[in-house]
């Protein structure tokens, strides 16, 4: 579904990608783990066509979508849930969901209010009040609804769990969970290694701008190399 060959992309002075290859089958869960400044969050941008592509492939669902303007890549289906969540304080949460709308193309609409607040039933309670007065845990979930009701095919997340606390971390990914049950491909940045590995089923591990390993996610979670740099000082802090 999507193919990452030889990607290269930075900012100026700054080559973030080396040279990634990745790729991710229809219907997967995988995640994508690493130290600070590996490349991770550049490479969910450049998917996403926040940031231009120096070379290298994108190829989605056998599109060539590299050279492509964000608005276009999330038209297709590759949604991206930024982090720092990128939330419109001033605007309702109804107003924030129907602006993950103006993403979708002609697709039928899989996901409307009612499914996303049956998803997130703390966002039916709070529908018209301002976003900017949710605590962490409700935004994140605000901003994976918003990217619901884009009718995603591929659902990019960066950090959905930085920080909330641990039983709110659990209910996000719970409702992940669901949404992979449902068949949507979820592709998850995170520095929670622990947490990202547990729930997915592949995972990449960048180092410095190039992929350094990948595999099963179980069989990442039992490396010994991998528990000694990403397992264990993995907690994200607590403000939730
Ligand atoms: N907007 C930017 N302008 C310039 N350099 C950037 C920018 N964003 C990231 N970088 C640099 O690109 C490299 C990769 O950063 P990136 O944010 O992709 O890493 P990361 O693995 O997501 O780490 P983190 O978890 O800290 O976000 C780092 O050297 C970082 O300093």
């Amino acid at each position: 579904m999507i193919e990452i060959k030889q990607l290269k992309s930075g900012y100026r002075g700054i080559q973030a990608l080396k040279g990634v290859d990745l790729t991710v089958r229809e219907g997967e869960m995988v995640a994508i783990i690493g130290a600070n400044g590996a490349g991770k969050s550049t490479l969910l941008n450049t998917l996403s066509g926040v940031v231009r592509a120096q070379s290298g492939s994108i190829v989605f669902d056998g599109t060539e979508v590299s050279r492509m303007p964000a608005h276009t890549i999330s038209r297709l289906g590759l949604l991206h849930v930024p982090e720092g969540r990128q939330v419109l304080a001033d605007m309702t949460i109804r107003e924030n969901l129907m602006l993950g709308a103006l993403a979708r193309s002609r697709r039928a609409a899989l996901y409307d209010i009612d499914k996303v607040v049956s998803m997130f039933p703390i966002l039916g309670e709070r529908m018209d009040q301002m976003a900017g007065t949710l605590s962490g845990g409700q935004q994140q979930m605000m901003v994976i609804g918003r990217a619901l009701m884009g009718t995603p095919r591929v659902l990019l997340l960066d950090e959905p769990s930085l920080g909330l606390s641990p039983l709110i971390t659990h209910q996000v990914f719970e409702a992940l969970a669901t949404l992979h049950q449902e068949g949507l491909t979820i592709v998850i940045v995170e520095q929670n290694a622990n947490r990202a590995l547990a729930a997915t089923e592949r995972a990449y591990v960048m180092e410095r701008g190039l992929i350094a390993q990948h595999g099963n996610s179980s069989d990442l979670l039992n490396d010994p190399a991998i528990i000694e740099h990403y397992l264990g000082s993995a907690e994200s802090a607590v403000i939730d």
